[in-house]
């Protein structure tokens, strides 16, 4: 049953294949989509688990979420073999261990040694081969006329947009949309995305927020007939696929963490649209012995103020900050955590039940702005989680003190969004007061990806250099190449429509 899936806001019985799931995005009811059970694992299992690289481990979990007559394991685990050999670590995600030395155990998950230097390279190379292998598989022997295509429709705040268009450049069949918020990324963000000669890639600058991105992105999935015309295909972590991708990361590092003695484990997780953590969540339940996931935040604290209230408000304005990537309102995949927490709180776990709770819950919040969850809801929260909220200033201050303070390497540089975590990870550490605990910090974009927050924390330093210790060749020549955008005046959905209809039809796709 784990291999099949239902809605978060669907009051009915029936699920589908992951091959639905996965095309499809978002459920057709606004819901997004959850495996019908959480696959359990037995400790002896986990325990021969602890040896495998990070390719047979990938394979191992995402079996148990993928029937093998959907995808036969020689196929997916080729999948996975391609989607991993564009990472410049063997390892594909390392550990770098006690980073501020000392005895603080205080570890940094580097997830950005993929293509585009992000965390999103983890699921977003495997969801471009895997949008092409279902495509492959639905055309063989069709006719040019009568072959399936996807057109891909995203948001991102930075980072989302390059992972994808790295994922999907190329791809036959596959054309792909990305909207972004003009003037809140980065760059070197924007030349990543803009930069890519590829035909099947669009970037789409809209004049608004990430969220304004985020909602146009939804309306279009809800859009019956767009749809249909264009068979729209998500890369947001609205997708299963990205979520399931995740889930590796959090054995692997684990088993790294305890390796050199048992040890409790808590993961620190810098938190927007809460995709990232949410792989976490799926871990533990899957019965992977995870103290605590925390949720580090920065002033756009949806999550935080969740935490500490149980009322899940949409805020008006989106503060501009240094972790540009989390600069986000709602959270979307906070939704499937509340179908767990519904269900199993608030639904004595029937599963039908719990589906229209979050309905609910998600009508309240489109009508009034907000809803509030029972203390039963947020305790119940509490067992898994925990939630920090970082400033700007502190997120400068432990950029520098890393600097500063790191041995193992020395100098070591944090990018802001990796910075917010571990600012919340020092905290966890001085609160727990407690020397058995392994603290993994996740680090989700590498430091030259935002130059202005990095130079601005430590160009006072003799010696430091962006150019020579921060910015990788590949990304130096990326000011020099031709950019290719369009700018859309005003966050509308008929706006967006307009441009993809009109730039399909330049790629030959219409
Ligand atoms: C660099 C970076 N860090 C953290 C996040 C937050 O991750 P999530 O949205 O999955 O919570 C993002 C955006 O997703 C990001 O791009
Ligand atoms: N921070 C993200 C925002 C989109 O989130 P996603 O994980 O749902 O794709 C970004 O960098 O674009």
């Amino acid at each position: 049953m784990s291999q099949s899936y239902r809605s978060t806001r669907s009051s009915a019985k029936e699920t589908q294949s992951f091959e639905k799931t996965i095309i499809q995005g978002l459920a057709s009811d606004g819901g997004l989509f959850i495996p019908s059970e959480i696959p359990q694992l037995s400790p002896e299992t986990i325990q021969q688990w602890s040896h495998l690289s990070f390719q047979d481990l990938a394979l191992e979990i995402m079996k148990l979420y993928i029937s093998s007559e959907e995808i036969p394991e020689a196929d997916l685990k080729g999948l996975i073999q391609r989607s991993y050999s564009t990472f410049r670590s063997a390892d594909v995600t390392p550990l770098a261990k006690n980073v501020t030395g000392g005895d603080e155990n205080l570890n940094v998950l580097e997830l950005f040694h993929g293509p585009t230097y992000a965390f999103k390279d983890v699921a977003l190379q495997f969801v471009g081969n895997l949008f092409e292998y279902f495509l492959q598989r639905a055309n063989k022997d069709l006719p040019q006329e009568q072959r399936k295509k996807i057109t891909v429709v995203g948001a991102t705040s930075g980072d989302t947009g390059s992972a994808a268009i790295y994922g999907m450049r190329g791809k036959k069949d596959v054309s792909v949309f990305i909207l972004y918020p003009t003037g809140r990324i980065s760059p070197i963000q924007e030349e990543q995305m803009t930069t890519v000669p590829d035909k099947n890639v669009q970037t789409l600058s809209v004049k608004g927020t990430f969220d304004n991105c985020q909602d146009i992105v939804k309306a279009i999935f809800g859009d019956v007939e767009f749809n249909k015309k264009h068979n729209v295909g998500a890369v947001n972590s609205i997708n299963w696929a990205r979520i399931l991708a995740q889930m590796t990361y959090y054995f692997y590092a684990y088993f790294q963490a305890v390796k050199a003695s048992p040890s409790k484990v808590k993961f620190v997780v810098p938190s927007g649209n809460f995709g990232d953590i949410l792989a976490g969540y799926y871990a533990k339940k899957m019965g992977l012995p995870v103290e605590k996931l925390v949720i580090a935040t920065n002033a756009n604290d949806i999550l935080d103020r969740f935490m500490k209230s149980g009322v899940y408000e949409r805020s008006d304005d989106v503060a501009s900050t240094l972790s540009p990537a989390m600069d986000i309102l709602v959270s979307s995949n906070f939704e499937r955590l509340l179908w767990y927490l519904a269900r199993d709180v608030l639904a004595s776990g029937d599963d039908q039940r719990a589906g229209e709770i979050v309905n609910n819950w998600f009508i309240q919040l489109k009508t009034e702005g907000k809803f509030v969850a029972d203390d039963a809801v947020v305790r119940e929260a509490f067992v898994d989680f925990d939630s920090e909220r970082v400033s700007d200033l502190e997120t400068k201050e432990t950029i520098k003190e890393t600097y500063v303070t790191s041995q193992n390497p020395k100098n070591y540089i944090l990018d802001p969004h990796t910075a917010v975590g571990v600012c919340a990870t020092k905290r966890q550490i001085a609160k727990d007061n407690d020397k058995s605990v392994q603290y993994v910090s996740l680090s989700t974009a590498h430091p030259a990806k935002f130059a202005d927050a990095v130079n601005d924390a430590l160009s006072e330093f003799d010696g430091y250099s962006f150019e020579k210790d921060v910015l990788p060749e590949e990304l130096k020549k990326l000011s020099t190449l031709e950019k290719k955008l369009k700018f859309i005046e005003r966050a509308d959905v008929e706006l967006v429509k307009a441009a993809i209809e009109e730039e399909l039809a330049k790629m030959g796709l219409l």
